[in-house]
Formats: structure tokens, C-alpha cells, sequence
């Protein structure tokens, strides 16, 4: 579902919301433990879709709610659960969400971290509504010390889930790869959803430099870092595991109001339109770009008419300096000429089609006048860092 926001709402939002949700299910997400879950399961925090209400589903445990939700506690405690993220990484921030916990939401939470290699082995299943933990269970995650994790958010008060107030950002500073937290609600209550903010960290020694490898994928580290629009879906959708569920799960911006009143195409049928939209994104690892596709899955009458793609190699300090400067500098070279798009198609582009063949670290996708992309797949091998410090030179003049 696509999430319409307003200029306020969107002004309002944190810079991390841009990075990848590294716990949501549709990425390897799991909660692995839950001390209760009598009124809705902890595995509904890391649902893809935004949370819903319905006032007339109730459940045999209660009223129906889209999140985890656990009893009045009438004992000491509180509760809690482990959640194993998808994508191990560095974590920038969170989102708890109260949506329509109203009455009902958690007072304060806290969220610990920590990284464990390997995983723990056990798991929860199946519909969990009306369960608490079991002693078995209990056992098992007494193992993990998880109550001394070092904490990211300290005890925080949460706001209800009224819709103009159900999101509670937190910031964090830690830089160390996570893989697994443990969040903590005092005493009890509801939350919507759990939105983890972070980069991937993969560990790239196991990975050829013959092999060829999807370099954009957030499961490989990448990330979307800047876009000028992204009013019915964000950029990084684009690079989500698998094909699109839907045209949420992809990046669609509005429509431009600068396009003519009657349009005209060039001789290669590509459209003239004045304005463009843009989504910049950084490789997980740096690399030779060999092959690219573009898929248009799901966006049928609001495909973009014509896409590019352009590529550079940043340093750290120069790729914050673009972010603050909203990307109006930039050293790009084209990697992918113009090309004209067709709807709900996967686009594919091989190596002698790409202009360059230089390492780079950052690709900018440019969608001529607007519209909709469900997947940015970018294959190539990954380089050793020094070899960036190589001069870029174009294969051939566009
Ligand atoms: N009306 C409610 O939501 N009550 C209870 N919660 C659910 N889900 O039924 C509760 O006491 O928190």
C-alpha cells in the first residue's frame, strides 16, 4: 500500500528513513522469542504493510490487532521479544510504531543489540495469537544473556498510535554490526511495527572477485542515499529482494507538473519533457558494472518513458558533501545511454550496451518525466578498494 504522506509530515522525518529496514519479513525479518503474545503476534512488527485497523475483527484472545500486543501484566516483569534481522548491518535508527494502539500501546520501550555468529537455531511458528513463552523456550534464550546487550535506545517513553503522532524515531550512534535485538516493552502493551533503519554488512572475503554479483542489492550492502521525489514509493524498494509484490514495492513518484501540454518525442521516440525525477544510490562494495536490469513490473499506466543511468566513485567525505548540497554536485559519467521503457517488462542490458567500465561506487538512476520502477539490479564484480584511485575513463563517447 502506498503511504501518502504531506510536505509537513515528510519535512518532519529523520534522514535515516531512507536507509533499508533490515528486520522486515520480506527480507529474512523473524522474531525468534516473545514472553506473551495473548492479543496479536510479535511476528506482525515486521510486516511489510503498513499497519491496519479493522473495528470489527475481534480474535477468541480479544480485539484484533495488526501488531504485537500482550496481556495487562498482573505479575512483576515486563515483556519483551528477540528479533533476528534479515540483513546484519550497521543500524542508523528506528521506527516504533503505535498505530492504533490507542488505550493500548506500550508506555516505554528500550532496544538492545548484539552480534551473534552463528545465529541461534531456534524459532517461533505458526500462528502465535494466545501464546506465552514456554519454559523449553525460555531456557533456550536464557542463553543468550540477552538482558546485559548493550543498549541502543534507553528506556523511552512512546507516544499512542493516533495517526498524527504514532511514529517514535529514535537515533543511534552505535557503529558496530547487529544482527540480532532484543526489544523491550514496560510493562506491556501494543506496537505496530518495529522499522529497523540501517545498512547491510555482508562479509565480502567470501565473495570471488570473478563471481558477478547484484552490487546495488540491499542484502549486499547497498543503499539509497538521495532522490528528488518519492511520493507514492521509495527508492530503496527498488532494490528489495526478489521480483515486486506490487507497485508499493517499488519506486513511483508523483506526476511532474512541468510536463508540456502536448508532448513531442525525438527520433528515437523518446519523449522531450523538460524535468526529470533521480535516485542516487551506494554499492554495497565498489565494482565494474557488467550488466544492469530495470524493471517495470506492476507499473502499467505510469511507467517511466525513458531511463539513464549515471555512475562515480566517491569518498566517504565527498558523498556527504553531496547529500548536504542534495546532490547539485557531482562528477557522474554515463553508464547506461538513454533508453525507452516499456510497462510491467524487465529491462535487461548487457555489458557491451553499459559506456563504462571503471570501478565505481555510486549510480544515479534518472526516470525522464516520472513514474514508476519496481527493481534496479546492477551485476558486476566487486573491486579492491585501491583500484578506485584508478583514473575512470569512458569506453566510448555517447
Ligand atoms: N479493547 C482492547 O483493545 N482491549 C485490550 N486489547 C485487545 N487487543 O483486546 C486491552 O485490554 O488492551
Amino acid at each position: 500500500m502506498a503511504e501518502r504522506r504531506t510536505g509537513a509530515e515528510a519535512a518532519a522525518e529523520p534522514d535515516f528513513l531512507s536507509f533499508n529496514d533490515l528486520a522486515c519479513e520480506t527480507v529474512g525479518g523473524k522474531v525468534i522469542f516473545a514472553t506473551d503474545e495473548w492479543f496479536a503476534p510479535a511476528a506482525n512488527l515486521l510486516k511489510r504493510e503498513p499497519p491496519q485497523f479493522i473495528a470489527s475483527a475481534f480474535t477468541e484472545f480479544g480485539k484484533w490487532m495488526d501488531g504485537w500486543e500482550t496481556r495487562r501484566k498482573r505479575k512483576p516483569g515486563h515483556d519483551w521479544c528477540i528479533i533476528q534481522l534479515g540483513v546484519p548491518g550497521l543500524i542508523y535508527g528506528f521506527d516504533v510504531d503505535t498505530s492504533f494502539f490507542t488505550g493500548n500501546h506500550s508506555p516505554y520501550v528500550s532496544i538492545q543489540a548484539a552480534c551473534l555468529e552463528p545465529p541461534p537455531t531456534f524459532t517461533l511458528e505458526g500462528d502465535r495469537t494466545g501464546m506465552a513463552a514456554s519454559s523449553s523456550q525460555i531456557a533456550a534464550v536464557d542463553k543468550l544473556g540477552s538482558e546485559m546487550w548493550p543498549e541502543l535506545v534507553c528506556v523511552s517513553e512512546l507516544k499512542p498510535g493516533y495517526s498524527n503522532c504514532c511514529h517514535n524515531y529514535f537515533a543511534v550512534n552505535l557503529r558496530h554490526r547487529v544482527s540480532h535485538l532484543r526489544l523491550n516493552m514496560f510493562p506491556d502493551g501494543g506496537i505496530a511495527r518495529l522499522r529497523v533503519y540501517g545498512v547491510g554488512q555482508r562479509d565480502w572475503s567470501s565473495v570471488s572477485t570473478n563471481q558477478d554479483i547484484d552490487l546495488v542489492a540491499l542484502t549486499n550492502g547497498g543503499v539509497c542515499v538521495g532522490y528528488s521525489d518519492a511520493h507514492f514509493g521509495h527508492p530503496r524498494n527498488m532494490i528489495g529482494l526478489g521480483r515486486g509484490a506490487n507497485m508499493a514495492d517499488g519506486w513511483e513518484t508523483a506526476r511532474r507538473l512541468d510536463r508540456p501540454k502536448e508532448l513531442k518525442v525525438d527520433q528515437w521516440g523518446i519523449l522531450q519533457v523538460p524535468g526529470w525525477e533521480w535516485a542516487v544510490f551506494r554499492l554495497g562494495h565498489p565494482g565494474v558494472i557488467s550488466g544492469v536490469e530495470v524493471d517495470t513490473n506492476h507499473f502499467k499506466g505510469n511507467f517511466p518513458d525513458s531511463c539513464r543511468i549515471e555512475a562515480c566513485t566517491l569518498t566517504p567525505v565527498e558523498e556527504a558533501q553531496c547529500i548536504r548540497t542534495k546532490w547539485t554536485l557531482g562528477k557522474w559519467q554515463v553508464l547506461l545511454p538513454p533508453q525507452k521503457l516499456r510497462p510491467h517488462h524487465r529491462h535487461h542490458y548487457r555489458e557491451s550496451e553499459l559506456a563504462l567500465a571503471a570501478p565505481v561506487s555510486h549510480v544515479r538512476l534518472i526516470i525522464a518525466p516520472d513514474g514508476g520502477v519496481s527493481r534496479l539490479r546492477l551485476w558486476g564484480r566487486p573491486t579492491a578498494v585501491t583500484a578506485l584511485l584508478s583514473q575512470q575513463k569512458p569506453k566510448s563517447k555517447l
